[in-house]
């Protein structure tokens, strides 16, 4: 028996808790930070916030308890927005052993200091001498598709393969297979960077400028997310791959994205505290990822041409419209 936890209960933690406890040989906890969260989740066998309309098996056990949570865990999964993760595991160190395998699912870059998520693990961790092996889940998969058993397949990454083939071990099932890759470097930055092009394609879809525009900007956008992840040491064929393209069309066509959604909606005119507001509390990571990206791309010296437009978009210092009519009018390019 396995005995995984998961940190975070949001939809992908809420999600990925269901999936995992199918299995019969795993035992599963679901952490969330708030009591009260937990004993409604208890009660109604449902995440009514964050993923209605799915029942939690009665197999999963949840929790508010940090100490519950992760004691006896194998396995640990984090799936909190990237901006509470260095707080989840200040939380956490205490309860946590170097034995433990840590997953990160969560798709951000640390504001300020510009980390990958695997990065601030490490760090966070690193102040209470532990040094756990650390990989990450990434590809494209919307919470609710994979909590309905719809096929999905996933990219697991670890330094060491054998991590990621046990994991590989542990989350495959007849509906998610999951891809085994070294370059933690390029898989992180895949999942939290298509995020930023997501909403550049939803504000496409919202000024209504067509499928021409919407293919270019896919196009366009995985150059220039593999550029900077190549930059910063990841391998170009693994932005080719689940957790670069793939993830990169799903969020930029997908009706179940958040980033589109948010991009459409700046597009159609509405301002961005306004829509961030109708989220109601479900992260939307490309908003800040965008600045990130753009100063990690500023460090290295590399040229992001749509997530600068983001930028300036969110910003408010340019219009959708504007923005888009820039990409356009840059000098011409070799392909
Ligand atoms: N929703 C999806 O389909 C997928 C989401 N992800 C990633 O998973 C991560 C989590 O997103 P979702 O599960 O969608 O969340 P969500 O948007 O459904 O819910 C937000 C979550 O943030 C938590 N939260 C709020 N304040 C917090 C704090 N101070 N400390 C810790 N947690 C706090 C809430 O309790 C809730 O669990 C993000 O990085 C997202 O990009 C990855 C793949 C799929
Ligand atoms: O990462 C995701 C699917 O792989 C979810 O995308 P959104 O956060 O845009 O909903």
């Amino acid at each position: 028996m396995s005995r995984i936890a998961i940190l975070g209960s949001g939809a992908w933690g809420t999600a990925l808790a269901v999936h995992l406890s199918q299995r019969s040989d795993h035992n599963v906890v679901l952490w969330t930070r708030s009591p009260a969260a937990a004993a409604e989740m208890r009660q109604q066998r449902e995440n009514l916030r964050h993923l209605p309309g799915f029942a939690l098996p009665a197999a999963l056990t949840i929790t508010s308890e940090a100490i519950e949570a992760v004691a006896d865990a194998e396995i640990v999964v984090s799936v909190v927005p990237s901006e509470h993760l260095r707080a989840t595991y200040t939380h956490f160190a205490p309860w946590l052993r170097k034995e433990q395998i840590l997953v990160s699912a969560t798709k951000g870059i640390e504001d300020g200091t510009l980390l990958r998520m695997t990065e601030v693990i490490r760090q966070t961790l690193a102040s209470s001498a532990l040094n756990p092996p650390c990989g990450v889940l990434s590809g494209p998969s919307f919470a609710q598709e994979v909590a309905a058993g719809s096929p999905t397949a996933l990219t697991i990454a670890f330094v060491e393969n054998a991590f990621a083939a046990k994991i590989q071990r542990e989350f495959s099932s007849a509906t998610l297979r999951l891809y085994t890759n070294e370059d933690l470097v390029g898989v992180e930055l895949g999942g939290a960077l298509k995020n930023v092009i997501a909403i550049a394609s939803g504000v496409v879809t919202g000024l209504i400028l067509g499928h021409n525009a919407a293919a270019a900007l896919i196009t366009r956008g995985i150059a220039e997310i593999t550029r900077l992840a190549v930059a910063c040491g990841g391998r170009r064929t693994t932005l080719a791959g689940l957790s670069g393209l793939g993830d990169l069309v799903l969020t930029c066509t997908g009706s179940l994205s958040r980033n589109r959604l948010v991009g459409m909606e700046l597009g159609k005119g509405r301002a961005l505290e306004e829509i961030l507001t109708g989220l109601d509390g479900k992260v939307a990571e490309g908003v800040r990822t965008t600045f990130a990206a753009l100063d990690l791309a500023n460090s290295h010296g590399i040229e992001m041409p749509i997530t600068e437009q983001v930028a300036a978009i969110l910003s408010g210092r340019r219009s959708p419209l504007d923005a888009m009519r820039e990409l356009m009018a840059r000098p011409g390019k070799d392909e």
